[in-house]
């Protein structure tokens, strides 16, 4: 098989976030954010992508983090990268508790899809899971998803990770948001990736076991929606909206891997779970390599990726990972 075309860069605009999600980064885990100074500044984001990144094939972009509405100039950032004539597709992956505010004026500078996400329907459970320090927050949450609707995000989409024991009752209640909304629903995966214990303690649902719970309860047919990521997407018959399943313990979707990330301190990274072969490009730029040979070490880069994948994983592994997913750019 042809190896994936390798078009998609995951941009982590940065490292913080204002929740502690459980399987992300747990209250009271000792975590290393980068130094302000460290950071890609805006100028320096976009000079990389327009005469580095894009030049090596990056055509589709998903801002991300940590939590991407903290990062100052989040519009402007998103207004810049929507007009290069590049642009194929750029989405944005948050936790909406700043996006009542921010939903428009992130539709007005092009933003035309978002993915967010919502674990449980439950306030309560809500605040466990997201780590709320004594303040609920699901209702904020469920405020900036509404603004995103009514900014008219389409595709709107939705993401869960099923923690056994924690959300996984409600499976079947954030389906039915699909049934009459245009909402997409995925289901992801616990990974053992930020919370050893939780995993090691909970495990991991098989999407499969989801999926039959579902189809005993509406039925599921095959569904599409627009998107480049892992997801295997499905529909209850007559809804709206889809339902998706992100499957990275039970299945290993490596081998159609068309991804690289950049983290907010302008790493650029070939593998979410392989760490080798990582390039600094923040620090070349700043010493002031010619953007030629930065150019011909990213296309390099692209061209190893197939060997870097972390391929032929067996199904369900909980090796260790040094890093979370928002220091890695979820
Ligand atoms: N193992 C693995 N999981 C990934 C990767 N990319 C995304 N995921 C998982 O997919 C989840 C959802 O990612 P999103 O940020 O919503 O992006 P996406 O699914 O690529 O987005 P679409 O373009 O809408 O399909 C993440 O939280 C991860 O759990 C990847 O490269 N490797
Ligand atoms: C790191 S977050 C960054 C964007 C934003 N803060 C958010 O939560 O949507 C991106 C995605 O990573 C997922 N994620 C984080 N830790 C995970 C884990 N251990 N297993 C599976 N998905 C995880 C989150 O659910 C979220 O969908
Ligand atoms: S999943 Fe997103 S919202 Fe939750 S702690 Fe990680 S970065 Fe923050
Ligand atoms: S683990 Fe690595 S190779 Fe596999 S899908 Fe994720 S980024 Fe791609």
């Amino acid at each position: 098989m042809a190896a994936e075309t390798i078009d998609y860069l995951r941009i982590s605009l940065i490292d913080r976030c204002n929740f502690r999600c459980q399987y992300c980064m747990p209250e009271g885990t000792d975590l290393q954010f980068a130094l302000q100074q460290d950071l890609l500044t805006d100028g320096e984001l976009l000079l990389l992508l327009r005469e580095v990144l894009m030049p090596a094939g990056f055509r589709r972009f998903r801002l991300t983090g940590g939590e991407p509405l903290l990062r100052p100039g989040v519009v402007e950032i998103t207004q810049a990268i929507a007009q290069f004539p590049e642009t194929l597709d750029l989405s944005l992956t948050t936790n909406a508790f700043l996006l009542k505010d921010l939903a428009q004026p992130l539709y007005d500078a092009g933003l035309r899809r978002i993915n967010i996400s919502l674990d449980s329907l439950i306030p309560e459970t809500f605040d466990v899971i997201i780590g709320n320090r004594g303040r609920s927050r699901w209702k904020q949450v469920w405020d900036g998803i509404q603004a995103a609707h009514r900014a008219g995000f389409d595709p709107l989409k939705l993401n869960v990770v099923v923690i056994p024991g924690i959300n996984d009752q409600e499976v079947e209640a954030l389906a039915a948001l699909t049934l009459d909304r245009q909402w997409h629903v995925r289901f992801i995966e616990f990974m053992p990736i930020g919370n050893q214990d939780l995993f090691a303690d909970r495990g991991w649902i098989d999407s499969e076991q989801l999926r039959q719970r579902i189809r005993s309860r509406w039925g599921l047919t095959t569904g599409w929606v627009a998107g480049n990521g892992p997801a295997d997407v499905f529909q209850i018959p007559g809804a709206k909206g889809t339902i998706g399943f992100i499957s990275q313990m039970s299945e290993c979707f490596c081998d159609r891997c068309n991804r690289m990330r950049l983290s907010a301190d302008g790493w650029l990274r070939p593998c979410l779970l392989n760490e080798s072969s990582q390039i600094d490009l923040k620090s070349q730029l700043r010493s002031g390599i010619d953007l030629q040979d930065l150019r011909a070490q990213v296309s390099q880069l692209i061209q190893a990726k197939p060997e870097i994948n972390f391929k032929n994983r067996e199904s369900g592994t909980t090796g260790r990972y040094a890093r979370t997913m928002s220091q890695i750019g979820g």
